[in-house]
Formats: structure tokens, C-alpha cells, sequence
């Protein structure tokens, strides 16, 4: 989302039907309040991009375009809609690559584009990568990760984390997937040939290396499909499947309440063609723990596993670093099911019934195993809860906090409305933002998913 200023933007109204759209689909109605919070004046932007390098569709609610605005929207949406999907002539081009045994197949890391043979002439100066055609079973190995932040966050996940995901399939009974922005799963079940999948992303790449009926070019956070009927009429096909389950790992900037809004409508469509079945649809987001609240606010009956999920290419969050990757699953399966592997260090908690980290201990007092972060926490009687283990209790600022704090700063943080700055009343109570909601469908919700963290966690 095209955030103009950090502060006071609100997501306003997620009317897929009736908003412009950019090159990504339908955008999202912002709200976007002066510093001081006095005024306010909704804006549409990109459901995608957190930046506007990389989309720079905006729009304010109430302007009224000039005719030539018009008309150059009206080319750049004709262009977008006419710009047919490439698939079927990219499949070709595997087709005669994985044939091929008189040459070496290439891949130009430049373009992002298989080339067939004889092609490579117009890549000269680019950066072009021998694949053989085993490689080409394995995209995620192939492609260069986009790892802007502030879009696709190519982060994929470790051997490790891949193993615990499929055995967890495995031991669900699990039989097909439907992987949203999750393309190493999809890859491996492709080449195991035991679960049968569907991958949704956003990165076009992805359809050189499967047809149709395997991917579809998809925007997770407006369920925009890029190739139209084609692609929602295959997703419908995997959601026949009765035993099926979601895995979904979105990038951490991305908004909870449009990706919640994204699995409830595949959630609602399940349930509509197994009516009989009294279970839900298996559920599996990835995301970091401090999201939590985000998540459960948007996706209903979800609990959140300790176990801690890890990337091969992110420069912190792999399984040999120090500091643990705040990533974690979140589940509407029971998680008395879901067993961690112990090898890992993972063990059981007999009154909990999960498995937790084994630096998680029982309290008794609380009767959960409350650590949320991997870490030790422990008992505070003052605060009548369980607390990080680095904290104390400061009895000046009526809490537990870090040693070196300073006394007071706490409590005015906590106090007041982060919207109006209004002592009175918190955020989702500030008499600003219900003013706002006065036409159809609003949705009332921030747009800073605890930036703090998420900014120091960069995905
Ligand atoms: C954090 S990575 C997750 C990859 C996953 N860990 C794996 O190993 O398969 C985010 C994924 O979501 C995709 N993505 C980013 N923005 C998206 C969007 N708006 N809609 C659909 N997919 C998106 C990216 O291309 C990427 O594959
Ligand atoms: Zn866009
Ligand atoms: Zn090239
Ligand atoms: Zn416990
Ligand atoms: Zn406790
Ligand atoms: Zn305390
Ligand atoms: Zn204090």
C-alpha cells in the first residue's frame, strides 16, 4: 500500500467491485490524516506496493480527474486488461527446453525469462545462467528472489521448515494445497507427485514453469486474478478437494485485514461445496508472532504454533543465526494435532496439549505456556500475567518493563488515542475515525501493523 505520510492511514473501504484500479487490480480506500489530525481526505492506492517506486497509482476520493488523466488511465487500464498472459507460449518454450538434449538450456537472470534455443542473442549483455533440466523442476532455485521489502519479499523457506510443513500435511492427511505466495511448497509437491497443488503469486516468472492449470498470476490482498476466469475457474477446481488445505506466507508489511478478507472467501467457497463437512478449511498463514492480535481480529477460531518458521535466502532469519526469526504459523487446526519435531528441541505440554518450545515452561498460575517469542518469560504477581524473562517490574510505571527504562514514558504511550492524541479514548474508539464511516461498506482498521517491529524485522 502507497503509504503518503507514517502517520494517521487508516484502510477505509476494500470495494472491490467499485474502486479504480491500478495494474494489480481494484486499489484500497485510504484515509490519510494531517500531522495534526484536524483534517482528513481518503485516497485510493495499490492493494500490492507498499512504495510508490514500485506502483505509482494514487488517486485522491475526491478529485475530479482532468479529461487528460482520463484518457491516460484509460490507455494504461486497456493496455493492463489487453496485455494477455504470455502461458500458453511460455509452456512451448519448456516444452522444447526440457526436450532438448543437443543443447544447454539457459535462463537470462536479467529478463527473468527462459530462453530457447537460438534466443540468446538478445541478451547479450545480460546476465544468462546455464539450467539444466533438472533445474527446471526446481523455479525457486532458477529465478533471482525479489526481496524488496516493500513488495514480493521473495523469502523462501528453509529444508527444515519445508520438511516440517509437508510432514504436517502428511500426518493431517492432507492430499492438495492451495499455496498462496508459498512457491516452494508448491514445487515440492510437484516434483514428490503425492499432494496435489495449486500455486497463486504474484510474480509472473512463475508461468514459464507451470501451465494454467498448475498457476495463476494472483494478488493475494484483492483476490485479483491477472489471467481472469482462467485462473479462479483451476482455483475452483483444487477447491473440490475435500481434504485441502490453505498455507498462504504473505510479506509482514501486508495488510491482515485484506489477507483475512482473501482466505475467508476461499474459507466461504470450501464450506459451500462440502456442505456436509462440520470442519473448516485447514488454515495454515504464515506470519510474525508480534502480528498475532492482527491476525485473530481477521481470521477468526486460529491459534498460533511455537514453532519457529525459517528462510534459506533472508540474511536473519535462517535456523544457524543467533537471533530467532519471529515467524510463526497460524492455524484453525487443533494444535494437539500438529506435532513439533522434538529433534528440534520442541516438547509437549501435557496441560496445554501443544507442543511448545522447549524455553516455553507451563505457569501455573496463568495454566498456558505463555511465551510468545521462543523466549523465557516468566510470572509477575503485580501484574497478575506472564511477562518476557527480560523484564522487571517497575512499580512507578505499574508494569513490567526493560531495566533500563525510563520511568513514566510507558505509561504515556499507553494512555492515549494514536490517532487524535486524545488522552480519553484509544484509537479504535477515536470519535475521528467513526465520523469517517458514514458510507456503506467502511472498515475501520490501521494501516500500522506495530510498526516498530515490522520495520525492524524488514520483510
Ligand atoms: C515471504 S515470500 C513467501 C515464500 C515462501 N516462504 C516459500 O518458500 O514458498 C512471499 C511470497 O508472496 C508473493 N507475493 C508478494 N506479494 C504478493 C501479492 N500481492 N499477491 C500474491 N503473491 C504475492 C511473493 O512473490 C513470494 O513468493
Ligand atoms: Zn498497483
Ligand atoms: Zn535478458
Ligand atoms: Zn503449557
Ligand atoms: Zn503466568
Ligand atoms: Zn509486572
Ligand atoms: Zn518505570
Amino acid at each position: 500500500m502507497n503509504q503518503p505520510s507514517n502517520s494517521g492511514v487508516l484502510v477505509v473501504s476494500v470495494d472491490w467491485d467499485c474502486h479504480p484500479s491500478c495494474q494489480h487490480g481494484p486499489t484500497v480506500l485510504f484515509q490519510r490524516y494531517t500531522k495534526d489530525n484536524s483534517t482528513s481526505r481518503q485516497f485510493y492506492a495499490c492493494s500490492a506496493c507498499r512504495d510508490r517506486k514500485d506502483c505509482s497509482f494514487f488517486q485522491w476520493a475526491d478529485d475530479k480527474l482532468s479529461c487528460e488523466r482520463l484518457a491516460m488511465r484509460k490507455q494504461v487500464s486497456e493496455a493492463f486488461h489487453s496485455e494477455k498472459s504470455m502461458q500458453e507460449e511460455q509452456q512451448l518454450i519448456l516444452r522444447k527446453c526440457l526436450d532438448s538434449k543437443d543443447y544447454q538450456n539457459k535462463y537470462c537472470t536479467t529478463c527473468g525469462l527462459l530462453l530457447p534455443p537460438g534466443e540468446c542473442l538478445n541478451h547479450v549483455n545480460h546476465n544468462v545462467k546455464n539450467v539444466s533440466v533438472s533445474d527446471l523442476t526446481q523455479p525457486t532455485a532458477i529465478i533471482r528472489a525479489h526481496t524488496n521489502n516493500k513488495m514480493e519479499a521473495q523469502y523462501f523457506f528453509s529444508r527444515q521448515t519445508l520438511s516440517f510443513l509437508m510432514a504436517t500435511f502428511k500426518e493431517l492427511s492432507i492430499d492438495s494445497v492451495l499455496c498462496i505466495g508459498t512457491p516452494t511448497i508448491h514445487e515440492v509437491c510437484v516434483n514428490q507427485g503425492v499432494i496435489s497443488s495449486y500455486l497463486l503469486d504474484i510474480d509472473q516468472r512463475y508461468e514459464q514453469f507451470y501451465p494454467v492449470n498448475k498457476f495463476s498470476r494472483f494478488n493475494m490482498f484483492n483476490r485479483h486474478f491477472f489471467n481472469g476466469e482462467k485462473g479462479a475457474d483451476n482455483v475452483d477446481l483444487i477447491l473440490h478437494k475435500q481434504n485441502l488445505a490453505i498455507i498462504i506466507d504473505p510479506p509482514f508489511g501486508g495488510l491482515a485485514e485484506l489477507l483475512g478478507g482473501t482466505l475467508q472467501h476461499f474459507m466461504k467457497r470450501w464450506k459451500t461445496l462440502h456442505a456436509r463437512e462440520k470442519r473448516e478449511l485447514p488454515i495454515f498463514w504464515v506470519f510474525p508472532y508480534f502480528l498475532e492480535e492482527k491476525v485473530k481480529e481477521n481470521l477468526p477460531n486460529v491459534v498460533m504454533l511455537d514453532y519457529v518458521v525459517d528462510y534459506a535466502n533472508h540474511s536473519s532469519f535462517k535456523s544457524d543465526k543467533k537471533r530467532k526469526s519471529p515467524v510463526r504459523i497460524f492455524t484453525n487446526v487443533c494444535a494437539e494435532r500438529i506435532a513439533l519435531p522434538k529433534e528440534q528441541g520442541y516438547c509437549y505440554c501435557n496441560e496445554c496439549h501443544r507442543w511448545v518450545t522447549s524455553e516455553n515452561k507451563h505457569c501455573s498460575v496463568c495454566n498456558v505456556c505463555p511465551s510468545k517469542d521462543g523466549n523465557p518469560w516468566k510470572h509477575c504477581f503485580k501484574c497478575s500475567k506472564c511477562v518476557k524473562g527480560s523484564r522487571e517490574h517497575c512499580d512507578t510505571c505499574q508494569h513490567c518493563v526493560l531495566p533500563k527504562h525510563i520511568c513514566g514514558e510507558l505509561a504515556k504511550s499507553k494512555a492515549g488515542c494514536h490517532m487524535c492524541g486524545d488522552i480519553g479514548h484509544k484509537k479504535r474508539d477515536c470519535p475521528k475515525v467513526t465520523a469517517a464511516s458514514h458510507r456503506g461498506k467502511w472498515k475501520k482498521r490501521s494501516l500500522g501493523q506495530k510498526k516498530g517491529n515490522a520495520k525492524k524485522m524488514k520483510r
